[in-house]
Order: C-alpha cells, then structure tokens, then sequence
C-alpha cells in the first residue's frame, strides 16, 4: 500500500500509518456510503514527511497527502502546499506529477473577504504555479470538490519516469482559459492525465472529476439526470481514440473500460437517479462510490471521475 483515503462521515488529519501516507475526507452524509480508497504498488517502498506533506514512495510512484486547516481564508494555504507539493516532487525526481485531488470543506461557502471558497482555493493553487515557473499545460487531472470540514485535503500521485501525457476535452475550454466570471484566477487542470511506465505502452488514464459543462457553460440546470449524462459523455469524449489520437496516443476507450469511479451527488434526493444511470453505463465489475457532496460551482448538481487500468 502507497497510501490510503478514507472516504466517511468525519475528518482527520494527515498522518503516516506504517509508513502510509493517510488522511480521512468528510465526503459523505451517511456511513453507508463510506469506504477506503487504497493505492497499492509493487516493490520496496519508503516514506517521509515535507513541510506537511506525507509521502510514501517506491522506485517508480510517489504518493502524498497534505491538508490545509479550517479557516477564513485558504489561499495562502493552498499555495503553500501546492509549493510543497512542486519542492517535494523535484526533491525527490518524480517530476510528473500524474493526479491531484483537492477536497474542499464550505467549497461554495464564502471566505472572510466575501470570495467563495473554491475560487479562494483557485487563487492559491494558481499563486504556487506563478511562484515555481510551472506551466498550466504541466498539470494533470484533477478532482475539486466539497466536504463537509476539514479545510482542504490535497492529495497525489506523481511518476519518476515514462510518459505522461495530459489530455483536454474538445466539447470542454481548457479550464485554464475560462473567463474571469469564474473567479480571479481560473482552475488549473487537464480533463484527464495517460500515465504509462519506461519502457511501456500498458499505462493508465486518470479521468479528471467531470461535470455537466460545455465550452465554459454549466447546462441543464436543476437537471441532474441530464447533466449526468453530459458528464458521462464528456468522459466518453475525452478517453475516445479519436481524443486519443489527437494527443498522440494510438488507442482508445469507451465508458465500459472506465473503472475505480467516484460519483459526488449535491443533492441527497438525487443519489438514486444517478446511481440508475452510472449502473446502466458503466461496467458492472466497475466498483462506483457514490458520495453526497457540494461541488465547485453552485449549479453542478454531479461530477464524475475514473481510471482506465
Ligand atoms: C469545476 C470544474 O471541475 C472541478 C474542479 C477541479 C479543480 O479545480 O481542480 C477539477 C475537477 C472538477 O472537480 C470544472 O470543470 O469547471
């Protein structure tokens, strides 16, 4: 084990147990719902602590774990563990950084200044990129979404070598060239992240928490159902060998493929329907967690996220 997540009803702080890095996130409102995400590798493992930051790694993969405590404010802290995040990945030569997940508490709540919290995190995410010379092209998937406390818990997972490659959305603007209406400082993340090692073309492709969005534009507003299925196509979109292609990858997936998938709902009543429709088009070996969260913007009603393994 690389690292483990505790999806549940309740928070805790970043710690390493047995050498893994470990945090829980406040992701749900019924212990039912709860589980464990745990990141296992292959081979000799070791592990440490950065500036807040847990890590573990073996030769190959580095996973880390970091939390922004509650506050009034969030982006000075966010900037200060995406900083930590970019010193740790070049201390230790795992330069691709190959997934990010950022679990935001109060994310559509307003900050001391009367900036809602997600933009407040954007700022700083953007301000670290700014301070260490990082190309918004350079970062991969990603997930930014709701809790319910906790402040903000960063993870990752990072490579030493192979290719990396980040893949955008045709249907979807790249999010780091949304307007300003979103906030001061756009999010900064690709649609989905290929991952393969040296030497290989059997890789893996980390879809990013995907939503009802077209261009810059949330749709079917008030309309779960409908924006569920614009998220599911989106994915569909990104991981298609004609999206593939155009990236320079020569293969190509359809929803079938997509597994490991975790699905935030805003609205507990919502939960059923979108379950009904994630079983009717996804693999049923997929294992799907469904979580009843906020989102990053307040008229996302479901996100999506997966792996291709
Ligand atoms: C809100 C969006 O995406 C969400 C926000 C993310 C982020 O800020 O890292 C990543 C994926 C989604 O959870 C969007 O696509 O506009």
């Amino acid at each position: 084990m690389l690292g483990v997540i505790e999806h549940r009803t309740g928070h805790s702080g970043v710690a390493l147990i047995d050498g893994r890095p470990h945090t829980a996130v406040h992701t749900t409102t019924d212990e039912s719902e709860s589980f464990a995400e745990v990141w296992r590798v292959a081979g000799p493992k070791e592990s440490g602590s950065h500036g807040g930051i847990a890590w573990a790694r073996t030769a190959d993969y580095l996973f880390g774990v970091a939390r922004v405590p509650e506050g009034d404010r969030y982006a000075d802290g966010t900037a200060a563990v995406y900083t930590g995040i970019f010193d740790l990945i070049g201390e230790l030569g795992h330069l691709r950084l190959a997934r990010t997940w950022n679990y935001v508490s109060g994310i559509n709540t307003l900050n001391a200044d009367g900036m809602e919290v997600y933009r407040d995190f954007c700022v700083g995410r953007a301000e670290a990129l700014d301070a260490r010379g990082v190309e918004p092209a350079g970062m991969p998937a990603a997930t930014g979404i709701g809790t319910h406390g906790g402040g903000i818990a960063c993870y990752f997972l990072a490579a030493r070598a192979g290719e990396r490659v980040n893949l955008e959305n045709p249907a979807v603007l790249t999010a780091h060239r949304y307007p300003r209406q979103y906030g001061p400082r756009p999010p900064i993340f690709a649609r989905a992240t290929w991952l393969a090692p040296p030497g290989s073309d059997d890789g893996r492709l980390y879809v990013s928490a995907t939503a009802g969005i077209r261009g810059h534009e949330t749709v079917h507003h008030g309309d779960v159902a409908r924006q569920c299925d614009v998220a599911l196509e989106n994915i569909a979109q990104v991981i298609s060998a004609e999206n593939l292609r155009r990236h320079g990858l020569r293969r190509g997936y359809t929803l079938a493929d997509v597994d490991h998938l975790k699905v935030y709902v805003r609205h507990r009543e919502d939960v059923r329907a979108v379950r009904r429709i994630c079983a009717e088009r996804f693999s049923r070996e997929a294992t799907v967690a469904v979580l009843h969260t906020d989102i990053a913007r307040t008229d996302l009603l479901v996100e999506i996220e997966g792996v291709v393994a």
